[in-house]
């Protein structure tokens, strides 16, 4: 490419291994994540071919999804198959992994850039749709299905076609209580579901700059639910100070090195993306979702929308469905909802940073009787952190449940599921029909949402509270 440049286009440009007349590159990847979940079959496959894993040095695999939070021991036949699977690769391959009970264990996409090893510049893959989450140091990273990761572990490269780019502008500073959710939130309900297909969006704005990495992770993590390949932000010294500090980042000369490359990694002056998207982030408020899919969301002080007051068939239908799945009539204030369960974690919004939300709000304050308040640190550094600050002791005198890490209620892939039509107020990115068991209903808020909700037994924010 010549001319001003989006980072998007800077950062695909420099892993382009092989471009193909039918239009798809064949693309470069520096790191490799995989997980017990989705890449037994691509073994499988390698197996079946005779190859073996290309770049194990650049592979890291984690236990994360199926692992119970209540032990460190696996009961679930499935699951122990799945994760006896998994440690038999990666013994097989040389491949590095953190197993349930490993100090370094943790949801994929917590795991990967608190060791820093996924650094600006970068792309990353992984058979994940919420590998995204790693745009927030300004890294292009894919969600894969099995058959790619398969095609990366046996050459640590993928076959994609070049993503339009969309420049997702927030505008001005968001009040107090509008987290990095809140943004993510009011962004897919603008989008709509599957608005930025094909995309890949650069989040950009003060509000933006603003954030801290986590609040970036968690604002990339939601791209997908858009239907982006992919969302991330340029690097700034709010990511250099993060790296920094990170186990596994570059040192020294290496880090000099490094830093220099990193500085140019932003998008050109007059570059032009194919899409615009401006949201004014000052006019927000906290936001929630009343529907099953996360762009069915609108501010806390807001009511149920009516589906025959929404633009278009095709949305009204789907609001019909949604508001008869989630119980809901319109015109309800989101305010008078009440949940039975709260779950707070996640490869969102499962950082030490979320959890400091949290306890902020239930520091001497009390979870509402009959409501369940899982709290499930994203990784065992973050359990780790949170415990020498104490924080655990917050969540237990209010009444919450403290649990090891994995991906828990985010999805019913483990034992920590709702039953029936339960209601939830959960800091997750999604909120689909039976996302966290058969029949459960989902609301999709922020950390100090979900413990303001805790407190209250009903959706609310921190202006709710005393
Ligand atoms: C199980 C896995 C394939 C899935 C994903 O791709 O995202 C999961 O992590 C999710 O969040 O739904
Ligand atoms: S925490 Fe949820 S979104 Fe993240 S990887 Fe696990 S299941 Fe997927």
């Amino acid at each position: 490419m010549s001319g001003p440049t989006t980072l998007i286009d800077k950062v695909w440009d420099a892993h382009v291994v092989h471009r193909d007349p039918d239009g798809a590159d064949l693309l470069y990847m520096d790191v490799h994540l995989i997980h017990e979940a989705t890449s037994a079959q691509a073994f499988d496959g390698l197996a079946t071919a005779g190859r073996r894993v290309r770049r194990p040095d650049l592979t890291l695999a984690v236990e994360d999804h199926n692992v119970p939070t209540d032990s460190l021991t696996i009961t679930d036949p499935v699951a122990s198959l799945q994760v006896k699977t998994l440690r038999e690769n990666c013994r097989t391959h040389g491949i590095r992994l953190f197993s349930h009970g490993d100090a370094r264990q943790g949801v994929v996409h917590v795991v990967g850039p608190e060791l820093g090893i996924v650094l600006p510049g970068m792309t990353v893959t992984c058979g994940d749709s919420h590998t995204s989450t790693h745009g927030a140091f300004g890294a292009l990273a894919f969600g894969v299905g099995t058959s790619d990761v398969e095609h990366v572990l046996a050459t640590q490269s993928v076959a994609l076609r070049r993503p339009k780019t969309l420049a997702a502008e927030f505008t001005g500073l968001p009040p107090d209580d509008v987290t990095a959710k809140d943004l993510a939130l009011a962004l897919l309900a603008r989008l709509d579901a599957n608005g930025a297909h094909g995309h890949v969006m650069e989040y950009r704005g003060p509000s933006v700059r603003a954030l801290s990495v986590e609040g970036r992770m968690t604002l990339c993590n939601m791209s997908v639910e858009a239907g982006a390949r992919a969302g991330l932000v340029a690097p700034d010294e709010t990511t250099l100070a993060y790296l920094r500090e990170r186990p596994e980042s570059p040192r020294g000369a290496e880090w000099e090195q490094a830093v220099a490359y990193w500085k140019g990694l932003r998008t050109d002056e007059g570059a032009v993306f194919d899409r615009t998207v401006h949201i004014d982030a000052s006019a927000l408020t906290p936001q929630v979702t009343w529907g099953t899919n996360p762009g069915q969301a609108v501010g806390i002080g807001d009511r149920v929308p009516d589906p025959e007051k929404l633009n278009g068939p095709a949305e009204q239908a789907a609001a019909r469905r949604a508001l008869a799945y989630m119980g809901l009539t319109p015109g309800t204030a989101m305010r008078d909802i009440a949940v039975e369960a709260v779950f707070l974690g996640s490869c969102t919004n499962g950082r030490l940073e979320d959890l400091r939300a949290a306890a902020e709000v239930l520091r001497s304050r009390k979870v509402a009787p009959g409501v369940r308040m899982l709290v499930v640190p994203g990784s065992t550094q973050v359990r780790r952190a949170a415990e020498a600050e104490g924080l655990h002791e917050v969540f237990e005198a209010a009444g919450a449940q403290w649990r090891f890490s994995g991906c828990s209620m985010c999805l019913g892939m483990n034992p920590d599921r709702l039953s029936g039509a339960q209601r939830c107020a959960s800091t997750s990115n999604r909120n689909y029909e039976g996302r966290q068991g058969n029949g459960a209903r989902t609301h999709l808020v922020s950390p100090a949402m979900a413990a303001a909700t805790a407190v209250t037994g009903r959706l609310a924010s921190l202006a709710d509270l005393d």
